[in-house]
């Protein structure tokens, strides 16, 4: 009964971080339990798989999450695979990496080296870097006819960005240090026209050891422990709450992201006391912990992140969009998915990608993606529209809290102040838009939605107004439990003996779309952790 054995290494969450670290500790001879609240992703990952895809892929071995092209409906169709637990995004084997866009873009060494502490430095995170690479395969070109579809978007921004503005046409994994003023191809985390990711390049050589095992359908609600020292995770196990105990040298890893793992540390007792009160007067809390045992931290949740984007609509005569479809796609392309991997569904309708950054006036850095995808959206569905995706990055200085909802049961989630709290850094992306729409009535290209000619103060007021198309969030979570503040250089939370945080929690706000910069994060959290229980990566003792 897995539920009465003891744990070297507890694992919670099985998303891109938890499935390294879970990995990575298997691989060095622990007994390793990666527990995980929601069920089966991939089709490799077993279950029924017709609840998890359109009619068109019955009869193969595919679910819809093996399947990049489907990835946009995850809202409107979600076959079980997001939950209100996760509410920001996925709940299943893989976690987000099951049901994102498999953008996978290295960040730069700058990021490191600018926005990550002693220890966490570009040259720290190296040979994690180098693992990375060496076990998650990655490509710009996903058809395994190696042709390109849906050019037309990329050949418009090409002609805007490139030819109009001066921006350089790169290979972005191979330049990735390079960040100003660049253009090239999106690349995904994608292996033979199919979804890759971390339950495809590292969980299955877990799952062949037999010192590891996943548990899903498990939900964790605390960590149970004395004092300093976690003993166990208590979860509902279909139902049934019990207590999961570790090995006396034991350790536990939240890895269930940023949003949920400061949860977790606050219903074990670790975090704001004004928050904790409230948790322990719900009965939520071990009966065990006194309020004198709680581990006081307003850092725990705090520094919360996300991109603030924009959606800017193009159109021009020569493009031609493209509105993939979960249950009824054109019969040629599902034919060439089903068939041979080719076509549009080979990836997650992002056709090209730039970047730029801007030097402020006290010497800081800020940087801009732009985003280019296959259609409109919303009110602009024309077959001539498509959508470009405007976000900051790094360096931008607005910071959020996770707070939890005491009126839903505790449920975590985002406070107001993630987006444009400082006022900077709408000032600093408005200026952005201005300096690129400087160029745009020369490459056919028309917005509709912000006037071309739009002032700065325009629109920075477009970009901090609510709208469809303005400060919606794209759940890119991250930095709610900072190293230095939250966890200590290695990882541990700070206050305990034997709990870790390494997931998008543990990340500072990247130059890029985040799942690359969290599996770095996971690497190097994997190396620090078995060096804490006297091992290195192979298993031999330190
Ligand atoms: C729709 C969407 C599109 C995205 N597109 C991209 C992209 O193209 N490129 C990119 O780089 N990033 C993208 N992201 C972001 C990226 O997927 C996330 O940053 C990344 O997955 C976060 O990894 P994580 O390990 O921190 O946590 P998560 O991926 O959130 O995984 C956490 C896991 O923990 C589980 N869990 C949570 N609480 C508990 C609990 N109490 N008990 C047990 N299990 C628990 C969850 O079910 C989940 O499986 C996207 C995200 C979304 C939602």
């Amino acid at each position: 009964d897995w539920t009465t054995d003891t744990y070297d290494a507890i694992i919670v969450g099985s998303g891109p971080a938890g499935i390294i670290v879970a990995t990575r500790m298997a691989e060095a001879g622990l007994q390793t339990l990666l527990l995980e609240a929601g069920g089966p992703s991939y089709g490799i990952t077993g279950g029924d798989l017709d609840a998890r895809r359109p009619s068109w892929l019955s009869g193969t071995n595919l679910s819809r999450v093996d399947v990049p092209g489907l990835y946009k409906s995850i809202y409107t169709t979600n076959d079980g695979l997001t939950c209100s637990l996760n509410s920001y995004g996925g709940c299943t084997i893989g976690g987000s990496s099951a049901i994102n866009a498999g953008l996978f873009f290295k960040p730069p060494t700058s990021d490191w080296d600018l926005y990550f502490p002693e220890g966490w430095h570009s040259a720290d995170v190296e040979t994690a870097n180098q693992r990375l690479t060496a076990q998650q395969p990655s490509t710009d070109n996903t058809s395994r006819d190696q042709v390109r579809y849906l050019q037309t978007g990329y050949d418009a921004a090409r002609k805007w960005i490139v030819d109009g503005l001066g921006f350089t046409d790169v290979d972005l994994n191979a330049q990735a240090d390079e960040k100003t003023e660049v253009f090239g191809h999106p690349v995904f985390d994608y292996a033979d026209g199919q979804r890759g990711g971390p339950v495809v390049s590292y969980l299955q050589s877990a799952l062949e050891k037999p010192n590891f095992q996943i548990q899903t359908n498990v939900t964790v609600l605390r960590v149970e422990r004395n004092l300093t020292q976690a003993t166990g995770v208590y979860a509902n196990i279909t139902g049934v709450e019990k207590v999961i105990s570790l090995n006396p040298n034991g350790r536990i890893i939240l890895s269930s992201g940023a949003i949920q793992s400061p949860k977790l540390l606050m219903m074990s007792g670790i975090g704001d006391p004004a928050v904790l009160s409230k948790i322990q007067a719900a009965g939520k809390m071990s009966t065990a912990l006194q309020s004198s045992d709680w581990i006081n931290s307003t850092s725990i949740g705090a520094g919360l992140f996300d991109n603030p984007n924009t959606f800017i609509e193009l159109e021009g005569p020569a493009i031609q969009s493209y509105v993939y479809s979960y249950d009824s796609p054109i019969d040629e392309d599902a034919q060439a998915y089903v068939q041979n991997r080719n076509g549009p569904y080979t990836f997650a309708s992002e056709t090209a990608v730039f970047f730029d950054t801007f030097t402020r006036d006290d010497g800081s850095n800020v940087t801009f993606q732009g985003t280019i995808d296959s259609s409109g959206y919303q009110d602009y569905m024309s077959n001539t529209t498509i959508t470009l995706n405007i976000y900051g990055t790094a360096g931008l200085k607005s910071k959020g809290n996770v707070v939890l909802n005491e009126q839903a049961d505790f449920a975590p989630g985002a406070d107001g102040n993630v987006y444009y709290s400082d006022a900077t850094d709408a000032e600093n992306i408005a200026g952005f838009i201005y300096k690129i729409f400087q160029k745009l009535p020369d490459s056919g290209l028309t917005s509709l939605n912000i006037p071309q000619d739009a002032t700065k103060e325009d629109i920075q007021t477009y970009i901090t107004t609510y709208s469809a198309y303005a400060l919606g969030s794209v759940n890119h979570w991250s930095s709610s439990c900072r190293i230095g503040e939250c966890v200590d250089a290695q990882t541990r939370v700070i206050g305990m003996d034997n709990l870790h945080v390494v997931d998008g929690s543990i990340v500072a706000p990247l130059s890029v779309n985040p799942q690359y910069g969290i599996m770095v994060a996971a690497e190097k959290g994997s190396e620090l952790i078995l060096a804490l229980y006297g091992k290195s990566l192979d298993g031999t003792n330190l």
